[in-house]
């Protein structure tokens, strides 16, 4: 017996999730793409069997249904199939960044023979649309499943055993407990980094040294502010009463800090700090979520020609998948650092052992 699977958008998140299921024993994805230059891309790309234009070929006779599209379009697909006729027990679930508009949709829009259980798998990145899809995108992150109460255990055992294949570590979670948390490690981050890189912008209108001396720390804390702007548009205001009492205890930090300057308040500062390295120190390092999806190796190099070649080309013959380079601190005639960025944590292991062996100095 063959599964069906239907993708409703393919971009970073539904493309990721069609390259975790495509190709596993008994199970077929269908992709549906509302414009026909996507539908001919979804195919080429080989991300999904087959794809169509159609939202009713899409779904019919499907096992399962995946929304994975920006959140502002989730009710009006979910109205759309509730008006479709459905495979009896298909389970339509989505990818949304936020939980409970889709829940409360849910609740009100009746469904004959299917079955909502909302998602959210909690890994992505930065990169929008097909080409940025990736197999081990969703490996050791978080996945987040918010059924209701009406959803049979025996439906959420058949997602959950589909979801198996994204090697993500499924949890359940309230839905509006999940946007009140996702609010603050998700959602305000990203509103933070757009933010500070606007205040820089402004400020480098005036003069281009501000651009050119923001090197390393600057690019990491803001690497969040490159994302899609229609789907972070649809998340911020899905969660916009979250996001509006996030804000003012934003502002209240915000307003600490000026305060402890102002009155010139060492010893606040350095307890600001003290409390917040503590905490850091015990997020969980290694699992790959939210605003840390790679493993990454520093190594000190020598400021010489050829030497991120050098590096690039020893991991390339040995086969070690390298995401990223870097060279974040480079100063004539002294050492720079070089972040080397591994999708893999295997992949970094080895490339440390490799460059050990060569002399390198390594560290994580
Ligand atoms: N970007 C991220 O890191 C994460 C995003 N999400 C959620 O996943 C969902 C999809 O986001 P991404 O994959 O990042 O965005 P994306 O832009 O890569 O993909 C969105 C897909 O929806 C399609 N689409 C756009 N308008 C459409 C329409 N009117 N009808 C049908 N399809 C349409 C696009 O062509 C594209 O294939 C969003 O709801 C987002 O909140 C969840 C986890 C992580
Ligand atoms: O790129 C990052 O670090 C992210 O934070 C990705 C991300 C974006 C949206 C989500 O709902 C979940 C994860």
């Amino acid at each position: 017996m063959t599964l069906k699977i239907a993708m409703i958008g393919v971009g970073l998140i539904g493309g990721s999730l069609a390259l975790c299921f495509k190709g596993k024993p008994g199970l077929t994805v269908m992709g549906y793409a509302h414009l026909k230059e996507l539908k001919e891309k979804y195919i080429a790309s080989g991300v999904v069997d087959d794809a169509t234009l159609s939202l009713e070929e899409a779904v019919q006779d499907a096992d399962f249904i995946f929304l994975c599209v920006p959140v502002g379009l989730l009710e009006s697909y979910f109205e759309k199939l509730s008006r479709l006729p459905l495979k009896k027990g298909c389970i339509i679930t989505d990818v949304g960044s936020t939980k409970a508009s889709i829940a409360a949709c849910a609740e009100h829009v009746r469904l004959t023979d299917a079955y909502f259980i909302g998602g959210h798998p909690m890994a992505g990145s930065e990169r929008a649309g097909v080409d940025a899809a990736s197999a081990v995108l969703f490996e050791n992150a978080y996945y987040v499943l918010t059924p209701s109460t009406h959803v049979p255990e025996e439906a959420y055992s058949r997602l959950s055993e589909l979801l198996a294949y994204t090697r993500a570590q499924i949890v359940r979670v309230e839905p509006l407990l999940h946007d009140d948390i996702v609010g603050a490690i998700s959602h305000l981050p990203h509103v933070i980094a757009v933010a500070l890189v606007n205040q820089v912008r402004e400020y480098n209108e005036s003069n281009p040294l501000y651009k050119m001396l923001a090197a390393g720390g600057f690019r990491d804390i803001t690497r969040i502010a490159s994302s899609d702007a229609i789907v972070w548009r649809d998340i911020l205001l899905s969660n916009r009463e979250v996001l509006l009492g996030l804000l003012k205890d934003w502002n209240r930090q915000m307003l600490s800090f000026t305060d402890m300057l102002e009155q010139k308040n060492g010893e606040g500062i350095e307890e600001a700090f003290r409390q917040a390295r503590e905490f850091r120190s015990v997020l969980p390092e290694r699992r790959k979520g939210m605003i840390s999806p790679l493993f990454d190796l520093y190594t000190d190099v020598q400021d010489a020609p050829g030497m991120i070649g050098k590096i690039a080309t020893e991991l390339g013959t040995n086969d070690i998948n390298l995401s990223n380079l870097e060279i974040i601190e480079n100063r004539v005639d002294v050492p720079g650092i070089m972040r080397l960025s591994f999708r893999q944590e295997e992949d970094m292991e080895r490339a440390k052992t490799l460059l050990d062996a060569l002399g390198y100095q390594v560290w994580v």
